[in-house]
């Protein structure tokens, strides 16, 4: 039987990208610390714009092969961050990119908004019977920001997480595992706020500026249950991570903006809400670590189990 970590952290997310400007520090530093970071990434994001000119053929309505060239910035960003298990759901194209709400890709039979939940919930919940982590991170129910992708991404990850436990489910896919605490991606209003100061302050030169309400996932600050402190290692390799998503993140110093060209703050720390399992920080107090409390990173359950049939 093949040894785990003793720490083993599942992120879910929708597109190449998402991972780095949501939780780049936070993957860094627990790979830097050795427990094993897994990343899931749903879709390869073919349907992006893309901002450098020069590669504006790689577009889905001109070459459509910015899939697998976002596949590549994908890896080139996990080297960044140290992060070595990274998989695409299912298979790399599976699913594809469904543009953002509203938009004709939305209805194609291949795009990800049009999977069937359980199904692709099964193929997540290969990865976590083999992984086991005890802590999961994903999308609160809106994606942060209401697109289709990150909707489903948060869909297929819930689901995934009672499917695994379930021994019923599908056991050639390998023993139930229950994952002890579940993360929803969230922004703190004052911390995005006062990200937005630094940035007019700074008189950058961005052709915009978004706002406050275009940052995923803002929350009031007493909803964030947990910030991951924003150490200087771990901010520069997300920065890193972010600039290797060339066709989709312009970065410039702590300010970035997608191709949407509207500057935003790289927000101070990593923050999240606990949804499921228990706290491990003092009553009222936030946690600064996501296995605060978690009862196994001991090591004591870090021998997988093996599906019946590799017996
Ligand atoms: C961060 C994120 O989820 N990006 C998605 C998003 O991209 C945005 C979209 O192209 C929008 O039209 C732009 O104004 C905005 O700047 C982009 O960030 O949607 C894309 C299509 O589904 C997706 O590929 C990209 O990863
Ligand atoms: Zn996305």
């Amino acid at each position: 039987m093949s040894e785990l970590p003793a720490r083993r952290l599942l992120l879910v997310h929708a597109h190449p990208d998402d991972e780095s400007i949501n939780n780049g520090a936070t993957m860094a530093r627990y790979a830097a610390e050795g427990a094993l970071v897994t990343l899931v990434t749903c879709t390869l994001g073919e349907e992006g714009e893309v901002i450098p000119a020069d590669l504006a053929h790689l577009a889905a309505d001109k070459d459509d092969v910015l899939g697998p060239y976002r596949s590549g910035e994908l890896a080139a960003a996990m080297a960044e961050l140290g992060v070595t298990d990274h998989r695409q759901l299912g298979a790399p194209g599976r699913y594809r990119d469904s543009g953002m709400m509203g938009a004709p890709q939305n209805d194609r039979p291949d795009a990800f908004w049009q999977a069937d939940l359980d199904t692709a919930a099964g193929d997540l919940v290969a990865v976590v019977r083999e992984v086991r982590p005890q802590v999961l991170v994903t999308y609160d129910p809106d994606g942060g920001y209401g697109h289709p992708d990150h909707i489903q991404a948060h869909r297929v990850a819930m689901r995934a997480a009672d499917l695994a436990a379930d021994p019923a489910f599908r056991p050639e896919l390998g023993a139930p595992h229950a994952i002890e605490k579940i993360y929803w991606n969230c922004n703190p209003r004052s911390v995005v706020e006062e990200g937005f100061e630094r940035l007019r302050a700074a008189g950058l030169s961005f052709p915009g500026v978004a706002d406050v309400d275009d940052v995923p996932g803002v929350v009031p600050d007493a909803e964030v249950t947990t910030s991951i402190p924003a150490a200087p290692e771990y901010s520069a390799a997300k920065a890193a991570a972010m600039r290797a998503h060339v066709t989709q993140i312009s970065v410039d110093g702590p300010f970035f903006a997608l191709s949407n060209d509207l500057g935003q703050p790289l927000i101070s720390g990593e923050h999240y809400r606990l949804v499921r399992g228990t706290s491990g920080a003092k009553d009222g107090e936030r946690e600064d670590d996501l296995f605060a409390g978690v009862r196994t990173q001991d090591g004591s359950d870090a021998v997988a189990e093996q599906p019946e049939a590799a017996r």
